[in-house]
């Protein structure tokens, strides 16, 4: 946090900051997950953002496109070089993708660096997807930035169906090598980040063909560029996919091979190996242990997702705080906007939101490593839970992140639409969330299949797993009681899923029963099992959320413990208010209830309404960080913006060249 002088904050601030009536540090040490994370986040962001203040002379944004790529380019180098002599001497190497480090990069980058992928995909799947031998041979290059890479899956015709990836790599034992090729225009990899200009390495994922026959989509590592003169091999075309909605120095690419040659010892051979005669061995005892890194990022993204809104939450309340506007009361002076409840209504849920999904992500991030753990010992028997779970957090946090990072936008007003205030380029790049690493729907989709194995395994008396062991009792079939208790609303929203997912389950035994096939039975219910599957993440996230408060709060101070529950209860109200028709359908929920439990959010937002500022600051953003004219600590919004105004290369001159050249000339009609 960049605070600067008492006397340069904005009274309205310094007011709010006097009112806040809790201890700030207590809950940031919460959110960063420890104070000991709180500490070494500082110690590194002390480190990085001592360079970062003069790495942008003009502003990212009035560069033009080429421009904008090697200044992104030259940051990722000297930012590169920081977390490889400076902060991961702090850290140590299990820090690699962790928030902390991970905020430090957003100092450097408004929009998204090149180098992501490599630390992001590339050095996960080499750790994920190789032998160790091979780990030994690639990952001290990695590390070392000797050479650099990206994850080419996607291909122009297929993303989320991976095993219709169309790009072939065919063993060939008289050379001991695999000939990749792509051989049509949509097998050429489209969207991998960091492939356009910038990789000289990258994990292509590839039907593997051996002696004949095809066995699946398996990832080898290839070299695509002459690490001298970065010229693309022979047999390799590679280039950027174009302008993009957010991304821009991100450098997505295309690859496309031409019978492209790469030595045997190239394929990731920790789950599947082909000898030197071409025989194909299988080692993981998990079908989809090769689609790992992408259930490892799925889990990073519910964090990411709420770092990202939590940036926006700050900025908007900050700049609410700020902005007066309007005169409800005759006579007096214009209101802080944030004293409206319906602006109250848009941005405290967004910081319960935060809570709500970093909280759940760092217990979703202990749940991977137990399984990862398990799965050292050969036991994978856990891997599908976590499947289940990861797809569809990482489904809703995005998808929830999206939507009220644009809503802190919209309670902006004007000003929320300048780049400066950072709200459009934090909606551009969490809006592609959504997208990547599994689209929303489909990542339901995924969930559902295991939700709807557990029903049945509920209806049969069997022992369900942790997180749809709730199913055990819904099994029954009967209306939940409904009480507004914190425990009563989890037990309703378990309700609401369970109803749902036996609502799937009977549809698809019915169109089975009259002759509808199991495929199209599961596609004609695939609506319900979008929301069934949303209605059981929504619960799982309530539960984990509220489970988490009462642990992490049980040491605090008493008026931490109390705004923290607060905001979890505002967040287990809200969703029960948005989904009031599930409820009653599926609880004993009636009008009186509902009309207290307006009452009550109403009453929730006036008992938060003093805290927002305080709660936002206990995010901890440095201005740097938060790259905002709206969200700086010290408010002085007016002044900021003013100044950005002024950077604009239109300022530079009073009189631009095309008034000569157009606008007069049409005037005088020579034109
Ligand atoms: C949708 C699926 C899951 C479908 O896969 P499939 O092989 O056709 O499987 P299926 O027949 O539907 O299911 C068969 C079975 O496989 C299971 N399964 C599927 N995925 C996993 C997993 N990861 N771990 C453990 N189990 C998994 C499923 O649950 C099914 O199990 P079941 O048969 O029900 O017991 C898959 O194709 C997929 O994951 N698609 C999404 C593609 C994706 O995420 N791409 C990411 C590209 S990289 C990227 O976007 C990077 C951006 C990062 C950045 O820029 O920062
Ligand atoms: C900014 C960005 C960065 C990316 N970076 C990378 C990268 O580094 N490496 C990489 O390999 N890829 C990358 N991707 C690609 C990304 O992973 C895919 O775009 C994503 O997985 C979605 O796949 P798709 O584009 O094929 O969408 P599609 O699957 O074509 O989706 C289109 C629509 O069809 C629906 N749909 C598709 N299948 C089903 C189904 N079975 N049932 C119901 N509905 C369905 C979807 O819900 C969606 O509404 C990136 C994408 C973006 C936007």
């Amino acid at each position: 946090m960049t605070k600067g002088t008492q006397a340069d904050v904005n009274p309205d601030l310094k007011k709010e900051r006097l009112k806040c009536n809790f201890n700030i540090q207590e809950v940031t040490f919460i959110i960063d997950g420890g104070k000991d994370k709180t500490l070494q986040r500082k110690k590194i962001e002390d480190v990085a953002l001592n360079i970062a203040a003069s790495i942008d002379e003009v502003p990212e944004e009035c560069l033009n496109l080429k421009e904008r790529y090697d200044n992104a380019v030259r940051k990722s180098c000297v930012y590169s070089n920081i977390v490889k002599n400076e902060l991961l001497e702090i850290t140590g190497l299990e820090a690699l993708g962790s928030p902390g480090l991970r905020r430090t990069a957003d100092a450097f980058f408004k929009d998204v660096s090149p180098f992501m992928l490599h630390l992001g995909m590339f050095v996960p799947t080499i750790i994920g997807q190789c032998t160790p031998e091979q780990q030994a041979h690639w990952l001290p290059k990695a590390l070392e930035m000797q050479i650099i890479g990206a994850y080419a899956q996607t291909e122009l015709g297929h993303g989320t169906f991976i095993r219709g990836l169309e790009t072939t790599a065919t063993y060939d034992p008289a050379t001991e090598e695999f000939v990749l090729h792509s051989p049509t225009l949509t097998s050429t990899k489209w969207w991998a980040g960091g492939l356009g200009n910038t990789a000289n390495h990258c994990i292509v994922v590839a039907q593997l063909y051996t002696k004949g026959q095809c066995h699946g989509t398996h990832p080898f590592i290839v070299p695509i560029r002459d690490l001298d003169t970065h010229e693309p091999f022979p047999g390799v075309k590679v280039g950027d996919v174009g302008i993009r909605m957010g991304f821009n120095t991100a450098d997505n690419g295309f690859l496309r091979f031409n019978q492209y040659r790469i030595p045997r010892e190239n394929m990731m051979m920790k789950n599947a190996k082909v000898m030197k005669d071409g025989t194909y061995v299988k080692v993981a005892r998990h079908e989809k242990l090769t689609y790992g890194t992408m259930v490892f990022v799925r889990v990073t993204l519910v964090m990411e997702a709420a770092f990202n809104l939590a940036k926006a939450a700050t900025i908007a309340v900050r700049y609410s705080a700020v902005r007066r506007q309007s005169q409800p009361k005759p006579g007096e002076p214009e209101p802080q906007i944030l004293d409206y409840p319906t602006q109250q209504h848009k941005l405290f849920i967004c910081i319960a939101t935060a809570h709500a999904l970093q909280l759940t992500g760092l217990w979703l991030w202990r749940t991977f490593e137990a399984v990862l753990a398990d799965m050292r010992k050969g036991d994978t028997d856990s891997l599908p839970e976590l499947h289940a779970l990861s797809s569809c957090l990482k489904a809703v946090s995005t998808s929830d992140s999206a939507a009220l990072i644009e809503q802190c936008r919209f309670a902006c007003g004007g000003h929320g639409y300048m780049l400066s205030s950072n709200l459009p380029l934090l909606y551009s790049f969490v809006t592609a969330t959504r997208t990547y690493e599994g689209d929303y729907t489909v990542l339901l989709l995924q969930t559902a299949r295991f939700l709807v194995k557990a029903w049945e395994q509920a209806e049969s008396g069997k022992v369900l797993t942790p997180t749809v062991a709730y199913l055990a009792c819904a099994a029954a079939k009967e209306k939940v009681v409904w009480s507004d208790s914190v425990d009563g609303m989890i037990r309703s929203f378990q309700a609401v899923a369970a109803g749902k997912i036996a609502a799937c389950a009977e549809n698809i035994k019915r169109l089975t029963k009259t002759g509808t096939s199991l495929e199209d039975a599961w596609q004609l219910s695939t609506v319900r099992l979008v929301a069934a599957s949303e209605a059981h993440c929504r619960a799982m996230i309530c539960q984990a959320y509220w489970h988490e408060v009462t642990r992490l709060t049980a040491s605090c101070s008493a008026s931490v413990k109390i705004v923290m529950e607060q905001l979890a209860t505002l967040y287990l109200v809200y969703w029960a208010l948005e989904t009031t028709g599930d409820l009653l359908r599926y609880s004993t929920i009636c009008e009186s209830e509902l009309n207290k439990l307006q009452l009550k959010y109403e009453e929730l937002l006036a008992l938060i309404r003093p805290n927002a500022v305080g709660l936002v600051d206990a995010f901890d953003f440095r201005d740097e960080i938060l790259h905002s004219t709206l969200g700086a600590y010290d408010g002085r919004v007016y002044e900021r913006l003013m100044e950005e105004a002024l950077k604009s290369p239109l300022n530079e001159t009073s009189v631009q060249s095309s008034f000569h050249k157009y606008i007069r000339p049409l005037a005088k009609g020579k034109l």
